[in-house]
């Protein structure tokens, strides 16, 4: 269905609003994103440090109890979803559906609960940010194996949807460091689904633990995850490998992904001539003649900029990077993001003068983003990630291009192992697959938000991939079960009564459920 055309008036307010959008981020949102960022740093560190969380926790899961028992002996008319809401969340559209809901309060299980360094594990609640689990984990010389970059992505975000990042050609989704989840069920019961049968759970248990990654939340409620921590270096040794081809850069990537010494593997693609790989591995300390670069900081260039210029270069290049700088190296430009919102961010005054203050949150950008700024986005802007076996990365960037022509591509690939759950390659090997990221405005004329991004989905079905579900999904329901693997979602959503309880994964995450 096509919008009725827009008057010369509307036209203007969203240029104006998008040109000018920096005027009320600077002095407004930067400040008081800082602000936010502070105070909670430092309940955060007072909390873990005097160590009551482990004591709150059982009392606030007794709360989440509560509410689920009320709703399984109320009238159940209203379908269960969390409270969270959906201007915290890390996707461009609202919840639409939250609104006609029973919404349970999880948004008080925001702490770490246990660091485990005996056993290498972390317990966590699932409202714990990746910002806050690297902050408290490197100076304690851990890490998790793998950390979506993004400062305020969530444990419970990463689990019941899905959690990628540079290492996982490696460790896999987020999905795959898990050890076990702590869930709330359908009838208000606390169950634990562990990998390990022998962590004592039931057959049952064990099947929900594959089956709650991509449920978003339509299985139960999660109140706890335990998750696998490494040991970690303080800094990453960061080769930055220029390419020139598409082909070239899917057969860098292969080779790279395959030798075991590398710990990191990403890709950035400028343009389908010029590519950059790079690979990555833990290490001590920068030899006397290495590069040390703390891309972090807040006067250093925006981490994809500097990129660009490495990979223009016709050699290799390297780099000695403190290793919460590269984890979190495309947080302070949001990725490619925050030109658009700040264009004047990477100038050498801005980033001496304020730069400390950036980036702006997310959550906040998203809560004051007004409806005709909305539009825009709607109709230019695009935000998709699709993962497709890494082999079919040349065809999936021309299929790209044609649809949505969007550069720079983030290209980061990873092991996906053949387990079941709603992801599921049945070739019973490990494979490479690897995600490509579009975000931005597409240069693409006859882009059309619905037909084009139908066009893409349809491609990502035919080679066995699957598309990431924050980003818009104009799938059809029988066209999503296609793409995602039902049977033991299904069983599972029988087995734990969760029919009447949580809605099918589609209605939370189809186009109908968002505005
Ligand atoms: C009807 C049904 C019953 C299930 N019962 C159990 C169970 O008791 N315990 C458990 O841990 N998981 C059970 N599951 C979950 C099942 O293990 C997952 O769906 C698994 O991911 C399916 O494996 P597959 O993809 O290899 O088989 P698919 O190709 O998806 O399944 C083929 C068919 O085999 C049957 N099937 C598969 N696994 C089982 C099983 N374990 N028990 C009985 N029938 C099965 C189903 O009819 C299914 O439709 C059941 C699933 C279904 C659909
Ligand atoms: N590098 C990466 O991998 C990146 C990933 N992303 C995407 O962002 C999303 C995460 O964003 P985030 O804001 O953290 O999460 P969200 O609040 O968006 O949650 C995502 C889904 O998980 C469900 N969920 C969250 N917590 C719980 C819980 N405790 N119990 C049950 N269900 C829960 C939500 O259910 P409900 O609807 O009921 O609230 C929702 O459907 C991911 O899905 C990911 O795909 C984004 C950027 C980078
Ligand atoms: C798998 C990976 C790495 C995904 C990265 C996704 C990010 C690029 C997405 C997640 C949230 C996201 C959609 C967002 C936006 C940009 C792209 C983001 C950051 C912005 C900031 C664009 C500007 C918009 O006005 C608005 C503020 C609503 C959104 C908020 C969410």
């Amino acid at each position: 269905m096509s919008s009725p055309p827009l008057s010369t008036f509307d036209r203007f307010l969203e240029w104006f609003m998008y040109r000018f959008r920096w005027i009320f981020v600077i002095p407004i949102l930067l400040p008081m994103s800082f602000t936010f960022n502070l105070y909670y740093a430092i309940r955060n560190w007072l909390i873990f440090n005097i160590q009551s969380a482990p004591k709150a926790h059982d009392r606030k899961v007794g709360l989440i109890q509560k509410q689920v028992r009320d709703w399984a002996t109320g009238d159940r008319k209203a379908k269960m979803c969390t409270a969270r809401p959906g201007w915290l969340t890390m996707s461009f559209r609202f919840p639409a559906y939250k609104a006609k809901m029973t919404q349970i309060r999880t948004d008080r299980l925001i702490d770490i609960l246990e660091v485990d360094t005996t056993n290498h594990l972390i317990r966590v609640e699932p409202m714990v940010t990746m910002g806050q689990i690297t902050r408290t984990l490197i100076p304690l010389g851990y890490t998790l194996p793998i950390v979506p970059e993004l400062d305020d992505l969530t444990v419970g975000g990463m689990i019941n949807g899905c959690g990628v990042e540079s290492s996982g050609k490696r460790y896999g989704l987020f999905q795959h460091i898990c050890h076990s989840y702590e869930l709330v069920i359908a009838d208000g019961s606390l169950v634990v689904a562990s990998k390990e049968k022998k962590d004592g759970g039931s057959a049952e248990s064990q099947a929900l633990f594959y089956g709650v990654p991509w449920s978003h939340g339509t299985l139960g409620f999660l109140v706890a995850a335990t998750l696998r921590i490494i040991p970690c270096k303080p800094y990453v040794k960061l080769t930055y490998i220029p390419t020139r081809t598409v082909k070239e850069t899917q057969n860098t990537l292969i080779k790279e992904c395959n030798d075991r010494e590398n710990e990191f593997v990403e890709g950035l693609l400028f343009s389908k001539i010029k590519g950059l790989v790079m690979r990555g591995e833990f290490c001590d300390k920068p030899p006397r003649n290495g590069r040390q670069n703390e891309i972090g900081k807040w006067h250093k260039p925006w981490f994809y900029t500097h990129a660009e210029k490495l990979a223009e270069r016709e050699e290799e290049s390297v780099e000695y990077i403190p290793l919460r700088h590269y984890y979190h190296r495309h947080s302070r430009s949001i990725f490619w993001e925050i030109k658009e919102i700040v264009p004047f961010g990477n100038n050498l005054l801005f980033r001496w003068t304020l730069g400390w203050l950036c980036p702006p949150k997310i959550s906040l950008l998203k809560v004051t983003t007004p409806p005709a700024l909305r539009r825009l986005y709607e109709r230019n802007h695009v935000i998709q990630d699709m993962l497709v076996p890494l082999e079919t990365l040349q065809e999936s960037v021309d299929v790209f291009e044609k649809e949505i022509n969007i550069y720079p591509l983030w290209l980061c690939p990873f092991t996906l192992p053949s387990t079941p759950g709603m992801l599921r390659q049945r070739s019973g090997k490990n494979l490479l697959y690897i995600d490509i990221g579009a975000y931005g405005i597409t240069m693409n004329k006859t882009y059309e938000p619905r037909e084009s991004t139908r066009r893409l989905e349809e491609f990502v079905r035919k080679v066995n991939g699957v598309q990431m579900l924050y980003a818009d999904t104009y799938m059809s329901r029988a066209e999503f079960w296609e793409m995602f693997d039902s049977s033991l979602y299904e069983w599972l959503r029988v087995k734990f009564g969760c029919k009447e309880a949580f809605p099918d994964v589609y209605d939370k995450v189809c186009k109908e459920a968002r505005y």
